[in-house]
């Protein structure tokens, strides 16, 4: 097996849980053994674009990949966890990079080994440094260049576990829960900041992601441009902006392919849940949902029909229960077709929210 070091980077979301994430695709591959994970280090953005600092981290493996093939499961660990790339060295759920592969000195159309800037980024030496002995063959050179980087303008910094996503949002709700005079520490509430940890991570797990990244595209010829794809009343849940409350209901969204170009059906409830684990408003939904259908199938109209309940108007404030909101949005030949319009309006009841 060839020892391959690889560095990790995240600055969107939960960075820390993305790391982790890409850490476990890694594990989870049969051709893949890590042997060593450095310390999560916080680090200043390298590379000139205006940023949100990276989480960074490096791991030792064994694989039996070749350069070539490694790079691949890469790259599809990164499509997995919503990498996109938009801006040349810029935002990301996650980036994995090849350091050293080896001894090996690679340098092909899609891979340079070692890693071209890596003996500039205190983020890639740090984390190696802490992986590698004086036995490996660049080990002076890495010693080297973190010395005469210090002295620059990248900073690097050792994540405190205090800092990791968990323990700050834990750490908080402890502090909100003293705050509204209550006892954190009485037995109903001792466990309480930890699930509601839990709970963030997962239901605002697309927070700092912009596009929706997880779907697959079809040519369908049979879907000829008149023929109207419907996916009605996908369940969604989100939390508003305003107080931090829930708001749940159904999502309807209709669309006219263009060129025979049609989605996955499954991706359309992706795409609900995608846009709605985030702290948003019904019609950032309404708007997003339709907004990512248009990028994502460039089609002939899109229509998206959103019916919700809102805690915050049942539980506090004007405490009208059971009150449902509908927004609509449309788009392209749902927009100037009123019979299309209204045939897809007319198929959805409010039904039971
Ligand atoms: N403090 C940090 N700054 C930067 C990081 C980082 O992880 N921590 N990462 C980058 C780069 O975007 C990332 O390292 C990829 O760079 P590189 O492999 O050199 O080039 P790519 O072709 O992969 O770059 P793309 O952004 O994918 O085009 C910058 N700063």
């Amino acid at each position: 097996m060839d020892e391959v070091y690889l560095s990790l980077g995240s600055n969107i979301g939960n960075r820390q849980a993305f790391l982790e994430q890409a850490i476990h695709g890694l594990g989870n591959d049969p051709q893949i053994l890590i042997e060593k994970q450095a310390d999560f280090y916080e680090t200043s953005p390298v590379g000139g674009v205006k940023q949100r600092a990276f989480i960074n981290t490096a791991v030792k493996i064994g694989t039996t990949y070749s350069p070539e093939a490694l790079l691949e499961v890469i790259h599809q660990i990164e499509s997995g966890l919503h990498r996109t790339r938009k801006i040349h060295w810029g935002p990301r759920t996650v980036d994995i990079d090849i350091i050293f592969f080896g001894n090996q000195k690679i340098q092909t159309a899609n891979l340079s080994v070692p890693h071209p800037e890596a003996f500039k980024r205190l983020f890639v030496l740090v984390p190696i440094l802490e992986l590698v002995d004086e036995h490996f063959s660049q080990y002076e050179q890495i010693k080297q260049a973190v010395e005469s980087l210090k002295n620059q303008d990248q900073t690097i910094q050792k994540v405190n576990p205090a800092n990791d996503f968990a323990t700050e949002v834990k750490t908080n709700v402890t502090h909100i829960l003293s705050a509204i005079g209550d006892d954190p520490n009485r037995k109903g509430l001792i466990e309480t900041p930890d699930r509601v940890a839990r709970m963030y991570a997962d239901i605002f797990d697309s927070i700092g992601i912009e596009d929706f990244q997880d779907y697959k595209l079809f040519d369908s010829p049979e879907s000829n441009d008149s023929k109207t794809i419907m996916v009605k009343e996908i369940p969604f849940y989100s939390m508003c902006e305003h107080h931090m409350m829930p708001f749940w209901g159904k999502v309807s969204v209709a669309y006219l392919p263009d060129n025979g170009k049609i989605i996955g059906l499954s991706k359309i409830p992706r795409l609900v849940d995608f846009v709605s684990h985030k702290l948003s408003l019904q019609e950032k939904i309404t708007d997003d949902v339709l907004d990512q259908m248009e990028k994502i199938l460039h089609p002939k109209g899109v229509g998206v029909v959103v019916d919700a309940r809102h805690m915050c108007i049942e539980m506090r404030g004007v405490k009208k229960t059971g009150t449902v909101t509908r927004t609509t949005k449309f788009s392209g030949v749902f927009q100037q077709n009123d019979e299309l319009r209204s045939e897809f309006l007319n198929s959805i009841q409010v039904g039971q929210i």
